[in-house]
């Protein structure tokens, strides 16, 4: 960096993530009893962000807030300790950007110094670049007011302040209040950056030169080499169909710029909204085709918020690098308590009796009623529902019967069948469980329902297509089947405001369910866990753990080094062709690792942070490289 780089940085709320003088009045007013403090907090907060959006003179709302304060010497020691722990992450993150620039980084703030120096001074920060007020000790160390002499307890202190510094040089300025821009205003800085990682204040927004979300923004903006390769705040996430609040959260936290969308998004309004998204969060309801796949400029991964992941095409997605990670055991178990559930319904004809209930019918019968103990349930795709299925409806004492394409270990007492006519032959409750895979479009039909024992119960949780719904409503009506549970469609509408249509409404003893199957709070909580943090993992060390179409790779964390992922068709010679590049340019390779599948490899490799520039422009030149990005 160029010596002439200056930074005026504001404390509160942008160096750490509160209002110190809030916070320790906080802290203060706690000691009342406990309606006081609330009332106390409250108008105080009240006047500190009136002076900050400008609605009152800053003067007047410092003044008015240190009659609030009842401190003395002991409540500022222990609040500053509590402020280092509230440092901003990306603050904290960049602390080598702030210990080897601490001369030229002054902090000018409306705040107090004493509860200043102490935090700063643990990221290289001397007290002699501080600029801010001093609190007034009186009797028993209780504070009683401030230096009123100095510029910074009065109205464009801030401005007073920093002409009287002289800065030679670019100055740019760093603060989430109008204090801070009127540095700007007075002509005295380069660039005003509103820092928005904390609070964002329309006024303050509306006449920034850059809006920052983190310290890495500010750095990106001027080139200077920060603590990561790419700010998050310029990763753009487009999470739909109402994915769990939490998991927005947990990605706005980390720093990604989140947008959400309640409902799914036909192909081409998601062709159009996909532009400039790096990250899309869906459902089973949005259908990620190839045409959209080629329509995103910037996408890097895909999360599915659910187990099925046929609405992507992923072989589109792997031909261009995107990695996409779901969530396969978060909604198993809601799926299979309520498929139980259903059993036991069906086989006692509750729907129906329930329904003539009420319409004012009584109807006490045991007519076509029965236990579920002893009954055989034939589970087509023994995969984690169906043996979690399996495991619990042999503790309610059915007789478990399964047929899976794949080999799988049978759990508890189950039977494995060699055919899927078998199973259907034998079972009194059919229950399906296989994945959405193209080659199960109507694999249940005709010949499969004429099949099955007369009497049958039949359950679809699985997919929509899978079943011919005409070939099932057929045996509904002519009575082979005793009742059926579908939670699936062939087609089912994109939100809860879409209408819903089906041959199967007003079928007899039949439990129709709005896809549902997964949906929990306690499956929905555990999914927005689960997902960001794959996506995390993804973005910020490369690691692909249960990826759906990715190689999977987790490299230790080396320190001192940089990651550098390179995606590239699988074809031989590529390795060699990246580690002759590593060569030419005397890398030294601190680690590396390389996954393949049928189609791709990925490879990462941890270097020297010591490494010539073209090393990039040469990898990213390789023939048959896919993609490639940088980590620091
Ligand atoms: N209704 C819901 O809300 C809901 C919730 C979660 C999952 N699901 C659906 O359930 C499916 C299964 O979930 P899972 O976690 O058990 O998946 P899984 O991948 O663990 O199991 C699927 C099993 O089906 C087998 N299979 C596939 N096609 C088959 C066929 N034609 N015949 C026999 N076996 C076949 C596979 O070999 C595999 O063992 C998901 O793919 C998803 O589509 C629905
Ligand atoms: O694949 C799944 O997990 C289920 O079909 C649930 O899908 P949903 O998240 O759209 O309810």
């Amino acid at each position: 960096m160029e010596t002439e780089h200056n930074f005026i940085i504001d404390f509160d709320s942008t160096f750490i993530k509160v209002e110190s003088l809030d916070y320790m009045a906080e802290k203060a007013f706690a000691r009342e009893d406990e309606s006081e403090a609330a009332h106390l907090s409250q108008q105080f907060r009240a006047i500190t962000d009136q002076g900050m959006s400008a609605e009152i003179t800053f003067e007047e709302s410092i003044n008015k807030r240190l009659n609030f304060l009842k401190g003395d010497r002991k409540l500022v020691a222990e609040t500053v300790e509590e402020l280092k722990g509230l440092v901003t992450e990306s603050f904290r993150a960049n602390r080598k950007f702030l210990e080897d620039h601490a001369d030229k980084i002054f902090i000018v703030s409306n705040g107090f110094i004493d509860l200043i120096a102490p935090v700063v001074a643990e990221y290289g920060i001397p007290e002699s670049n501080i600029y801010a007020n001093r609190f007034i000790y009186g009797p028993e160390d209780r504070i009683i007011g401030m230096n009123k002499e100095n510029p910074l307890s009065k109205n464009q202190g801030k401005v007073k302040v920093t002409k009287a510094l002289s800065l030679e040089g670019f100055v740019y300025v760093i603060g989430d209040g109008y204090t801070d821009y009127e540095i700007k205003e007075a002509g005295l800085a380069t660039k005003f950056y509103a820092f928005t990682g904390n609070v964002s204040r329309e006024k303050v927004t509306a006449v920034a030169d850059h809006i920052a979300p983190s310290l890495d923004e500010v750095l990106f903006d001027l080139g200077i080499e920060g603590a990561v390769s790419y700010p998050k705040s310029r990763i753009k996430i487009l999470l739909l169909e109402n994915v769990h609040k939490s998991a927005e959260e947990r990605l706005r936290d980390e720093g990604f710029d989140v947008e959400t969308y309640a409902a799914a998004m036909d192909e081409d309004m998601l062709i159009e909204r996909i532009k400039g998204v790096s990250i899309v969060g869906l459902r089973s309801k949005t259908q990620l085709t190839r045409r959209v796949i080629e329509a995103a400029d910037r996408l890097v991964a895909v999360g599915a918020f659910c187990i099925g992941t046929n609405q992507i095409d992923l072989p589109a997605c792997t031909e261009k690098g995107i990695a996409v990670f779901n969530a396969p055991y978060s909604n198993t178990r809601s799926v299979v308590e309520l498929a139980l559930g259903q059993i036991i319904m069906l086989m006692r004809n509750v729907f129906d009796a329930s329904m003539s209930m009420h319409s004012g019918k009584w109807s006490k019968t045991a007519e076509g009623c029965f236990e579920i103990r002893g009954k055989k349930l034939g589970i087509i795709g023994y995969g984690n529902i169906g043996a979690q299925l399996s495991i619990l409806a042999e503790a309610a004492g059915m007789d478990v019967y399964y047929y899976d394409l794949e080999e799988k270990l049978p759990l508890g007492n189950v039977t494995k069948c060699e055919t899927l006519e078998e199973l259907l032959r034998l079972s009194d409750v059919v229950s399906l469980h296989v994945d959405g895979r193209p080659d199960n479009k109507n694999v249940f039909g005709e010949k499969q329902f004429s099949i099955m024992k007369d009497g049958v119960v039949f359950l679809n949780l699985s997919r929509g297509h899978v079943v011919d719904v005409n070939a099932l409503k057929k045996y509904i009506d002519n009575g082979k089947i005793l009742g059926a549970a579908v939670d699936v469609f062939p087609t089912e509408p994109r939100s809860n405001k879409d209408p819903f249509e089906s041959i199967l409404i007003g079928c007899r003893n039949t439990i129709l369910t709005s896809h549902i199957g997964g949906s929990t709070l306690e499956a929905q909580q555990n999914i927005a866990a689960f997902v960001p943090s794959k996506l995390i993992n993804y973005i910020n060390a490369g690691e692909t753990l249960n990826s759906v179409n990715f190689p999977e790779i987790k490299l230790s964390k080396i320190d001192g080094a940089h990651r550098l992922m390179h995606i590239h068709r699988n074809v031989p010679g590529i390795l060699a062709n990246i580690n002759q590049v590593f060569a030419k340019h005397k890398c030294n390779i601190l680690g590396q690792s390389l996954k393949t599948n049928e189609s791709i490899g990925y490879l990462i490799t941890a270097i020297d942070k010591q490494y010539d520039a073209e090393v990039v422009e040469d990898l990213k030149n390789i023939p048959d490289t896919i993609s490639f990005r940088v980590l620091y």
